[in-house]
C-alpha cells in the first residue's frame, strides 16, 4: 500500500536517514519504536510527504509521491493521508465538528455531507457530546479523538500518529489504542505509529525497530 525505498535524509551533516526500506499493508497497525534521535518522526514525516527524503522513493498504491510537488502534493495530501500528532494542533477558535469538517472543506466537498461523515466519526469516537465546544472546553483525551475524527474525514489511506498518547494518562491512552484497532475493524484502516508506549507496540500487528537511521 505504502513504501519507502532506500530513503536518505541527512540535517545538516547528521545523516538521519541511512537507507531505509519500508512497506505497509492496507488494514495494518504498524509501530515504529527505538532510541531517541534514531529518526522515527524524520522518517513518518517523509512518508507522509510533510519533508522531502535526499534520496530514495516512496510510493502509494504505485503513486510516486516523493516526487509531487505544490498543489499536486497538497491535494494528494490532504485527500489520502490523515495525521494525529502528539499535541493534537485543532484550531483554538473553531468547535470539535468545524474542526474535524476543515479539512474536508479544504478538499472542496459539500457541507452537508461533509457535517454528516463528521457527525459519525465523533460518535464512534465517543465525542458526539461535545460537538458545539471549542478545543480548550475539552480534556485532553476528547481533544486527542476529535484530532483522530479529523484525521479521518478524508477517509485517507493511511493514518501516520506521531506520540499520539504521548500526551494523555494510561487510561485515555489506553482508549486511543482501542480505537485505533476498532476503526481497522470497521474501516479497515492502516495505520503507522511512531510511539514509547510499549503497550501500544506490543498490540500492534508489526513493530518496527529503528536505529541510527535504519530499519533493523
Ligand atoms: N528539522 C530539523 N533540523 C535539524 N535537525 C533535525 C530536524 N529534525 C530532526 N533533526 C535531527 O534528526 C535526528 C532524528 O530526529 P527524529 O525526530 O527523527 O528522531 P526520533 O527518533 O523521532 O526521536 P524522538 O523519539 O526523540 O522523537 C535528531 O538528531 C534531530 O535532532
Amino acid at each position: 500500500m505504502i513504501s519507502g525505498r532506500q530513503i536518505y535524509k541527512a540535517y545538516g551533516t547528521v545523516q538521519v536517514l541511512k537507507g531505509v526500506n519500508i512497506d505497509i499493508n492496507k488494514g495494518e497497525v504498524v509501530s515504529i519504536v527505538g532510541p531517541s534521535g534514531s529518526g522515527k518522526s524524520t522518517l513518518l514525516h517523509i512518508l507522509g510527504t510533510l519533508d522531502k527524503p535526499d534520496a530514495g522513493s516512496v510510493t502509494m498504491n504505485n503513486i510516486a509521491i516523493s516526487s509531487l510537488t505544490g498543489k499536486q502534493l497538497a491535494a494528494f495530501r490532504n485527500r489520502n493521508i490523515g495525521f494525529v500528532f502528539q499535541f493534537h494542533h485543532l484550531l483554538p477558535e473553531f468547535s470539535a465538528l468545524e474542526n474535524v469538517c476543515i479539512p474536508a472543506w479544504l478538499a472542496g466537498r459539500r457541507k452537508k455531507e461533509v457535517t454528516e461523515r463528521a457527525r459519525e466519526l465523533l460518535a464512534v469516537l465517543g465525542v458526539d457530546h461535545r460537538l458545539d465546544n471549542k478545543p480548550n472546553e475539552l480534556s485532553g483525551g476528547e481533544q486527542q479523538r476529535v484530532a483522530v475524527a479529523r484525521a479521518l474525514i478524508n477517509q485517507p489511506q493511511i493514518v501516520f500518529a506521531d506520540e499520539p498518547t504521548g500526551n494523555l494518562d494510561t487510561a485515555n491512552a489506553r482508549e486511543l489504542h482501542d480505537l485505533f484497532f476498532s476503526l481497522r475493524e470497521r474501516f479497515l484502516q492502516t495505520f503507522l505509529i511512531v510511539t514509547h508506549n510499549e503497550e501500544l507496540a506490543a498490540i500492534s500487528d508489526r513493530t518496527l525497530h529503528m536505529k541510527d537511521g535504519l530499519i533493523v
